[in-house]
Order: C-alpha cells, then structure tokens, then sequence
C-alpha cells in the first residue's frame, strides 16, 4: 500500500491527475456562498505538517492507504455541484488539499536526492510591437479566452486571427506608450530569481522556471526545461493571486495536456497552488504598498481607495462556477480588514477593468464608476490593481494613463496608483513559504492518455459545418461585433 500525503492548513491546491479533489473550507466573510465547485469532501488531515532540514527535504506526514484516498475521490468527484470547466483535473479552486500517492515514500521518511522544481505560469506579453498581432492570436485562440460552443470550435483559430488582427492597432498604440513592449517577461524573470534565493535562504534549493500562456518563454520550454533537468518534484505557482477560468485555468489546462502525454511528465509528483490570495503575507503586503501611497496625499484619510480587478465576461462566473468574483471580494475583506486592524479605516470600493468585446463583464466597470465618484464629489482617489503581480500594460496604460485622465476630468483632484508587488521582499518571501508548504502535498499525475472523441457521422459534420460557416458569416459581417473587439469598450 502507499502512503498518502496528507495536507495541513487551507492552500488551496489541485494536482495534474484529473483526479484532485479539494474543499473549501472558506468562510467568506461578505457573507456570500463558497462558490459551486468549491464544496466537496473533507481531506486527510495532517497534525505535523512540513519541516525543512538543511539541503534535504524531512516530510512528517500522517499517513492514509491507498484506497482510502481512492475512496475520498470518488466521494469528492460525486459531491462537486458544478463540475469545473477543467473537466474533472480541478474539482475546485479554493481552500484546499491535494492527495498525495506516490510521492512520500513512507511515515517519517527522509527524501535526499530530491531535485525540486518551481514552475512560475504567468501570460505573457508581446515584446515589440511586431509581437502584438501574433501575440494577441495567442489568446483569442484559447478555448478559455473566448469560449465557443463545441460545435463551432473550428472556428476559433479563424475568428482569433480575424480578432487579433482587428486588435492589433490600438493594443500597438498602447504599447507603444508604455515603451514598446510588455515588461511582464523581464519582472518574471526577476521574481523567479528572487523566489530561488528566498528558497536558498530557507536552506531549500530548486530551480525556478517560467511558463507564458500566450508568449516567449512558452509553458512547453519550460516544461522542456524541467524534463532536461531531470526534476524529481515539481511546485506549480500560477502567478495570479485569485483563480479564474481564463487565467490559472487555462495555464494548468495546458500543462495537463502536455503531462498526460509524457510518460516521465506523468509520474512527476507535482503540486498546484491554485490560488493564494488568502495568505497572510500576500495581504501584509498588500496592506503595507496601500499605507505607505495614502501617505502621500495631503489628507490620507479623505481618500477613496479603488480596488481594480481584472474583468471576466459574466458568464465565466454566472454560468460556468469560476471563483473569481467571489475571490476577489473575500481579498478586497482581508486587505481592508488588515488595514482597519492598523487603524486605516477610509473607504473604499471595487470596480472591474479592461473589458473586451461585446459581452457583458463583471460590474462594475472601473470607468463608468469614476465618473460616479467624481460626480458624487470624490476628491481623492487611490487606484489599487488587484489581480495581478507584475505591473503590465493595464495598470501602466490603461490605469496611469486612461482612468487617470477620465478621473481628473470627472472631478476627482488628487490621484494615486499603488504598484504592483513586484518584486516587494515580505511577497517574496510568503511565495517561498507557499512553496515550502505546497511541496509534501505533490502528486504523481499518472492518468491513461485518452484518445479525444472525434466525430465520425458525416451527416453530424455536414450538420456543424452548415451552421458553423453561418455564424462565421454572422460574426465577420456584423460592423458591431467587429468594432467591440476593436476598441476596448461598447
Ligand atoms: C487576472 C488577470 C487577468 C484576467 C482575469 C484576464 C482575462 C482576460 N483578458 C482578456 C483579454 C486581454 N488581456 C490582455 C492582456 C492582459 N491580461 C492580463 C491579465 C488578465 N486577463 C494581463 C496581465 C495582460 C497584460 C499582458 C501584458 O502584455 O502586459 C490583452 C492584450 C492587451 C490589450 O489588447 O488590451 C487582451 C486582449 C480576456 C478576453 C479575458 C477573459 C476572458
Ligand atoms: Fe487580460
């Protein structure tokens, strides 16, 4: 029988297996519902938890059979309401533990020849402007980016390149004014060196890789990396602090793919962290970046603070379970929460930015709040970008330069931007702890390679084929769909 990994505390994790089970054991404190999929089964707990020993690696795991854990998966697998648009690979995205197997050689054991590997997804970004069409084909290409229904997904390469071509010339315009390019693969770069030397300060030595969903270095040479370096155990950190669909989804969905097909890929213990928006000192930090910009305005306490988050079309969240929203706002709680506790108690609000095409996104949109604010006579405004790590092109462009004009002429007077966390040491350093914390809990991926359903039926084909080139029609001659995807608003 093999022992189990058992997990302590609420990361919130899954792994490759297409098998994971997790729970949310959130409260969220807005006094919301978990979300959907994030109700499932009780994991095997662990009373001891992780302990470092110099260049090697000591789990202190309580131990479960192999069949108990088979149990608890189907158990888990049954009781999730909504499955997840990953299919069965992330039963849920929050609060939660993965079930080891093959990983932990047994109670107490020491594991020395460990070569541990850190895998940093993030998405990428176009580095000239030459890059900004392919680049954009990229994403809009992404099933979890515009998600057609099965029967037209062979027009999703089509209308990606009809889109990003669309695109092209007012996303250039944006990179040109922040200097050309996106800064995303350079501070990736920079935060994976700073994550390894805060695990070798932890006396925890690995190798940091990086993989881009849409751009260079794509997840495959990362993965390509990791296979050439031998890696004995692999931490996945998703450098998005809350989970979506069309972020951690879509990067994990891609590593699945790539594991599953790889016979030394799939017997890799691996662990996710899904999302870690909760921890203490992603929070810390953010509070720490926020109480220092107050204190550059003239009145700290007069001033709003704006929370802006990355939108997702409404129906990733209404239709398909994605935990975003409901992520996003139990973080905004902590973040306040922890600014109240050192006596900052100014108000503030959160609002949804950079929407694409003719969807409805997640309410309410940043610009239309601003001129609310502005009109309800605000003054002082501090803009916080929420969802990400890195600055990028919507918080240099789309926040410094965009919002900021539009909230100057709505009225507000005194503007503020608090940066991205970058490279800040206490968010490092929680990053290495996440790490640490994440690694007993990796999992061999091991899963049959399952030969995709094609369809056969000629009359099924001739069928999707009829009414695929009659949306196609509809979409490339429609002047309204055409300028949504144009301009950033409609
Ligand atoms: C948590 C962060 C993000 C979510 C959620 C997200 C969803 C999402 N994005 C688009 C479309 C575009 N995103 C673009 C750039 C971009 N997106 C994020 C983050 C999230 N996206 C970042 C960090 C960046 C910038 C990368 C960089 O180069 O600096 C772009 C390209 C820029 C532009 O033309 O505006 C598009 C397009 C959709 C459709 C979507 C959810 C479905
Ligand atoms: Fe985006």
């Amino acid at each position: 029988m093999d022992a189990a990994v058992s997990c302590s505390g609420a990361l919130p994790q899954t792994n490759l297996s297409g098998s994971d089970l997790s729970r949310s054991d959130h409260k969220f404190p807005l006094g919301r519902s978990s979300c959907s999929y994030a109700r499932s089964i009780g994991a095997v707990s662990c009373n001891k938890g992780l302990r470092i020993v110099p260049k090697k690696l000591e789990f202190l795991c309580s131990a479960a059979s192999r069949d108990e854990e088979r149990n608890e998966m189907v158990f888990g697998a049954s009781h999730c309401e909504k499955k997840s648009p990953l299919g069965e690979a992330l039963c849920v995205a929050a609060g939660v533990c993965t079930y080891g197997g093959t990983a932990v050689e047994s109670h107490h054991s020491h594991i020395a020849e460990e070569k541990v590997g850190v895998l940093l997804l993030n998405l990428g970004g176009p580095e000239t402007l030459d890059d900004v069409q392919p680049f954009l084909f990229n994403l809009f290409a992404d099933p979890d980016i515009i998600r057609l229904p099965r029967a037209f997904r062979f027009l999703q390469k089509p209308l990606a390149k009809l889109i990003s071509v669309l695109r092209a010339p007012k996303s250039k315009e944006g990179y040109a004014s922040i200097g050309g390019g996106s800064p995303l693969r350079k501070i990736t770069d920079e935060q994976a060196n700073a994550l390894k030397m805060a695990l070798e300060s932890k006396d925890m030595p690995v190798n940091v890789y990086v993989g881009m969903r849409y751009w260079y270095p794509f997840t495959e040479e990362a993965v390509h990396q990791i296979k050439r370096d031998r890696i004995t155990r692999l931490v996945v950190l998703p450098l998005y602090p809350q989970f979506s669909i069309s972020t951690t989804g879509s990067s994990v969905r891609v590593l699945q793919k790539i594991f599953r097909n790889d016979p030394y890929l799939s017997r890799l213990p691996v662990s996710v962290i899904n999302s870690w928006y909760q921890r203490e000192g992603y929070i810390k930090s953010m509070a720490d970046l926020i109480s220092k910009e107050l204190e550059s305005f003239s009145e700290p306490a007069q001033v709003m603070i704006f929370f802006s988050a990355h939108g997702v079309p409404l129906s990733y969240v209404k239709d398909s379970g994605d935990p975003y929203k409901d992520q996003m706002e139990e973080c905004i709680f902590l973040i306040m929460k922890e600014l109240k506790a050192r006596g900052i108690n100014n108000e503030h609000t959160l609002a949804y930015q950079s929407r694409v095409g003719p969807v409805q996104w997640l309410k309410p949109y940043t610009d239309e709040v601003l001129v609310e604010l502005g009109q309800k006579g605000v003054k002082s405004l501090l803009a916080v970008p929420v969802s990400f790590v890195s600055e990028h092109i919507e918080t240099l462009e789309e926040i410094d330069m965009e919002y900021k004009e539009l909230a100057l002429e709505s009225g507000i007077e005194n503007w503020g931007r608090v940066p991205a966390l970058g490279l800040t040491p206490s968010f490092i350093t929680d990053l290495a702890d996440a790490v640490i914390e994440a690694l007993p809990l990796a999992a061999a991926t091991s899963t049959p390679k399952t030969t995709p359903a094609v369809d056969h039926d000629p009359m099924r084909w001739a069928i999707k084929m009829f009414f695929g080139s009659f949306l196609a029609f509809i979409l490339f001659f429609s002047p309204k769909m055409l300028m949504a995807f144009r301009n950033h608003l409609i």
